[in-house]
This record gives C-alpha cells, sequence and structure tokens, in this order.
C-alpha cells in the first residue's frame, strides 16, 4: 500500500508529556560534544541549557515518529531528517515538564522520495516554550500521486569574509553517546542497519550535528549565554560519520544574526546547509 497523504493529514495530533532533568541535561549536552573546559555545559551548579535540548526533551522517541496511519509503507531504514528548526518562546529550565503536540503538515512527493514535515508545539504552566519544526526525507516512498510541494528555499551563499571558521573534530562514539538522550535509530548504531540504509558504517544523527553546531555558536557568538536565543534552523544536506571533523563557517548577517554551514574538510562535503541562529538582545 503506497503512502496516503490524506491519512496522513488528517492522523491526530500526537500529544505527549515530557520531563527533564538537569542529569538529561548534562547527559545531552556530552552528547553535543561539550567539552570539560566549558562548565556552563557540564556542571549542574553552572549549568545554561542548549536550546537544541528542545528536541529531546522528555526522550521524545525519534522512532516513532512514523507510528501514524497512513505511513506504514514507509521503509523505516531509509529514513533520513531533511531539516530542523526551532523557535524558542523563551529559555529552557534544566529541570522541567511540557505538554508537547505533535502534528504531521506536509506530505510531499518527489518522485522516488518522499518529504514528510512535522510541527511540534510544546507548553508548560506558564505558557509556549518552542516550536519545532522538521522534514524527514524517506527514500523510496515516493511515487504516490501526490503533490511536489515546494522546493527547499536555498538562499545564496553570504556575501564577504565569515566572521569565523572553527574546526570542530567529532568523537568515535558521538553518535553512541548522543543516541542515550533519545534517538535510538539503529541507523546510528549498528553496521547491519546502517548497510541496509546503503551506508559503509552508522551515520550521525542529524541532531547531533544539528546540535553540536549550535553549541560552537552559542559559545563562540553568545559568549556561552543561550538564553537569548530565538530561532535556529539548517538542512542536512551529507551525512556525517563519527569521528569525522566538521569545518564549521559562521557569518555575521545581522546585529543578533548569523548564518553557518558545514563541511566535512577530508571529502568536502557539505553536511549542514543554510543554518541560521537569531537571538534577541
Ligand atoms: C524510523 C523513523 C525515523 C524517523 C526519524 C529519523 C531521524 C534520524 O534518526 C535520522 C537521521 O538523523 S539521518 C542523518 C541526518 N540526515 C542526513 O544525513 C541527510 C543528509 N542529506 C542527504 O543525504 C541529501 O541531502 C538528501 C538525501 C536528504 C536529499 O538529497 P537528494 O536526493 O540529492 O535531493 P535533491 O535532488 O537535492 O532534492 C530532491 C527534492 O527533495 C528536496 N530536498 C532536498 N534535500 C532535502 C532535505 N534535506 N530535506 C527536505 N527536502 C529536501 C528538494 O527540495 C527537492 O525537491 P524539489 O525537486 O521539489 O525541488
Amino acid at each position: 500500500m503506497p503512502l496516503d497523504p490524506a491519512r496522513l493529514l488528517a492522523a491526530p495530533p500526537r500529544v505527549r508529556t515530557l520531563t527533564w532533568s538537569p542529569r538529561d541535561v548534562l547527559l545531552y549536552h556530552l552528547g553535543v560534544g561539550a567539552p570539560p573546559s566549558r562548565p556552563h555545559w557540564t556542571l549542574e551548579s553552572r549549568l545554561r541549557v542548549l536550546p537544541s535540548f528542545a528536541v529531546v526533551a522528555g526522550g521524545q522517541d525519534v522512532l516513532s515518529a512514523l507510528d501514524i496511519p497512513g505511513a506504514e509503507s514507509v521503509d523505516r531504514t531509509q529514513v533520513l531528517h531533511g531539516t530542523q528548526e526551532l523557535i524558542l518562546h523563551r529559555p529552557l529550565p534544566a529541570e522541567g515538564s511540557a505538554r508537547a503536540r505533535t502534528a504531521v503538515t506536509d506530505v510531499h512527493d518527489k518522485g522516488s522520495a518522499a518529504v514528510l514535515g512535522f510541527r511540534t508545539e510544546a507548553a508548560d504552566a506558564e505558557g509556549p516554550l518552542w516550536t519545532a519544526r522538521r522534514l524527514l526525507f524517506a527514500r523510496g516512498a515516493g511515487g504516490f500521486g501526490g503533490a511536489r510541494g515546494p522546493a527547499l528555499p536555498r538562499p545564496p551563499r553570504p556575501e564577504g569574509p565569515p566572521a569565523a571558521v572553527h574546526r570542530v573534530p567529532l568523537r568515535e562514539d558521538a553518535a553512541l553517546l548522543y543516541r542515550l538522550s533519545g534517538d535510538m535509530n539503529p541507523l546510528h548504531a549498528d553496521p547491519a542497519e546502517a548497510a541496509r540504509a546503503g551506508f559503509p558504517r552508522p551515520v550521525l544523527q542529524g541532531l547531533c550535528t544539528y546540535g553540536t553546531a549550535l553549541r560552537v555558536l552559542v559559545d563562540t557568538l553568545l559568549d556561552g549565554r543561550p538564553e537569548p536565543v530565538r530561532r535556529y534552523a539548517a538542512r542536512f544536506s551529507g551525512v556525517v560519520f563519527p569521528g569525522e571533523t566538521l569545518e564549521l563557517t559562521v557569518w555575521r548577517t545581522g546585529e543578533r544574526e548569523a548564518r553557518a554551514e558545514a563541511v566535512v574538510p577530508d571529502t568536502g562535503r557539505l553536511v549542514l546547509a543554510d543554518a541560521v541562529l537569531e537571538w534577541e538582545a
């Protein structure tokens, strides 16, 4: 049975209560490579919360993302994370409980692939906390006769020299450490699953690359203060393997805005594209 856009879009939103503690935040920060020299990520007494923690808070189960009516035919081994956007309505507390509501927003037929969009709204007793939007790229799930949908915006590279270029080595076990925070997809841990998905070895979670880049951006642009971050978005343009080094290039594009991209310099592969970070004073 092919993918059924009408059923997917009509599926009731998934509602979950998410609770987290400083231990979860500390583990997440290690998963995105926080070094011992940055105690605001690694010590409970000085802890600040990297905004991208929102995507794992409360152990959000990425594997169940496609357990919805209409997506039965999608081969889970072929699904790649395509884009991620986070809008922070307030700084995240180190300990919290929130109600998160996730709905399917887009079902696009790209020929051989399908692109599925999801939107999560999370709020606690004090009001909205974050909005997350993501696109999943389901290889082999296209051709169901649906609308192609819009092309992803590909803004031109910022003009002028970058403000900074950071080399960010990734741990060999980065994917194994990161998965303890929430993304237990075997694609990131099991060589046999990676081979089934067409990769020579397990690939890094897109959200690990996303969080790693944000950590570096917050440390270098905001002096390690995540509280002003309001929006962070990026496209996953190529796979990353644990143990590789990322080269993160950053442009200042406004008083409170930066753009960034990451390549794996050994291969020249662009892996994180069109990243944008916006913050307030
Ligand atoms: C079990 C269920 C689990 C569900 C959750 C899983 C979450 C995680 O565990 C999984 C992961 O973390 S996977 C790792 C992170 N992601 C990646 O590594 C993907 C890297 N990107 C790629 O490989 C390619 O860009 C690729 C393959 C994404 C696209 O490359 P191409 O095929 O060359 O695409 P292209 O020809 O450029 O474009 C075709 C159409 O697709 C749209 N598109 C392109 N890149 C996209 C992207 N990143 N996200 C969403 N849509 C994208 C294009 O706009 C194009 O559409 P159109 O033809 O209409 O313009």
